[in-house]
């Protein structure tokens, strides 16, 4: 399924997750988070000295379609690489283990900054929401949706940036046709998806957008409710309170992305366009990193780490080149992007 998995020996004293000390060139953290077959562990990567996450699934609590779930996760990842999209270094895998090796988001969710803070004045909103709006965008110019955007799985690195995380749900869509699965947050769903009808992917990604523009200018959920009943009846009715200190503009572009028909609903090019938008200038860097086109290009190697790597016994350039440019998950792909992203 994946492309170059590691069989890696992994020390332990006895067979449980937590006592796991070292895997592969990673020893391994405490403990971040914790799921209902997934465990995710700060590690440090001893050639690098860099810190990672690592997200260890015991395969054995799976069923079929939660490990189809978790190759489809791990085939959306390899082929993302955005500044605001968790990025994937390395897949290891075990007879009863995978290891999923990723940048690791110091900053933590958003939805705990915002616990603190209360919430985000508008233009800290409008420079975190270029953001996630440039990772969304850049997720469905590669037929990629998401599906699970809330605050709680928009991750902050040390430096108060976005780190889009947790693709479980995302999946692959082609342009036009319908998805039919339902999932994502309830508070983050669109109307459609409470209708069980087939619905438009992107568009159902830009209503959780909308949802997550008003969680982060007013710290609180535009539906919420004490059942799914009462949730999914606000939803569906559209309606949502507007607090006095948010401008006029700011209420305008929300409307637009939490609009019930999802053919009139804002595209990410409109929601670029709005003037709320323009109070925070749009980062550069991400115009070109959205471009699909500059997948096509091989990536030029960095000849420092390469010089830098040649150090270590066992490798040689072209065994770090076909990595590279092979776009490998393996040891030596993981040591080069460490070291390059260091
Ligand atoms: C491997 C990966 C992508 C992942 O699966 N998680 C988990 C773990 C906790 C959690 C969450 O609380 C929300 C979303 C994703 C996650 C990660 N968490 C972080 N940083 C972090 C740091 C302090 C608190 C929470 C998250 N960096 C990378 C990851």
């Amino acid at each position: 399924m994946v492309s170059v998995m590691d069989r890696v020996n992994s020390s332990r004293q006895n067979y449980s997750v937590e006592r796991l000390v070292r895997v592969g060139y990673y020893k391994l953290e405490q403990t971040i988070g914790k799921g209902n077959y997934a465990v995710v562990k700060l590690a440090t990567h001893v050639v690098t000295n860099t810190k990672v996450a690592i997200k260890i699934i015991d395969k054995s609590k799976l069923d079929e379609d939660n490990l189809k779930k978790i190759f489809r996760e791990i085939q959306i990842l390899m082929k993302l690489r955005h500044p605001h999209i968790i990025r994937l270094y390395q897949v290891m895998e075990t007879d009863r283990m995978i290891y999923l090796v990723t940048e690791y988001a110091a900053g933590g969710e958003i939805f705990d900054y915002l616990v603190k803070n209360e919430r985000l004045s508008e233009e800290q909103a409008c420079r975190i929401f270029h953001q996630i709006v440039a990772a969304v965008s850049y997720c469905h110019s590669r037929n990629v949706v998401h599906r699970d955007l809330k605050a709680e799985n928009l991750l902050l690195d040390a430096n108060m940036n976005i780190k889009l995380a947790d693709f479980g749900f995302s999946n692959n869509f082609e342009a036009g046709k319908k998805l039919c699965t339902c999932c994502g947050s309830p508070p983050y769903a669109a109307p459609e998806l409470f209708q069980g009808v087939q619905y438009d992917g992107p568009k159902a990604d830009i209503w959780s957008l909308g949802v997550v523009l008003y969680v982060l200018v007013c710290g609180s959920l535009p539906f919420d409710g004490q059942t799914l009943i009462a949730l999914k009846n606000k939803v569906i009715s559209g309606k949502f309170r507007v607090p006095y200190f948010m401008s006029a503009e700011c209420e305008q572009l929300i409307r637009q992305m939490l609009l019930l028909d999802p053919e009139r609903r804002y595209s990410i090019r409109q929601i670029r366009a709005h003037k709320w938008m323009a109070q925070v200038p749009m980062d550069p860097l991400l115009e070109v990193a959205e471009n699909p086109t500059i997948d096509l290009e091989l990536p030029e190697i960095n000849q420092t780490v390469v010089e830098h790597m040649l150090q270590l016994p066992g490798l040689n350039r072209e065994m770090i080149i076909e990595a590279v440019q092979g776009n490998h998950f393996d040891h030596i792909s993981a040591i080069y992007h460490l070291f390059v992203d260091k």
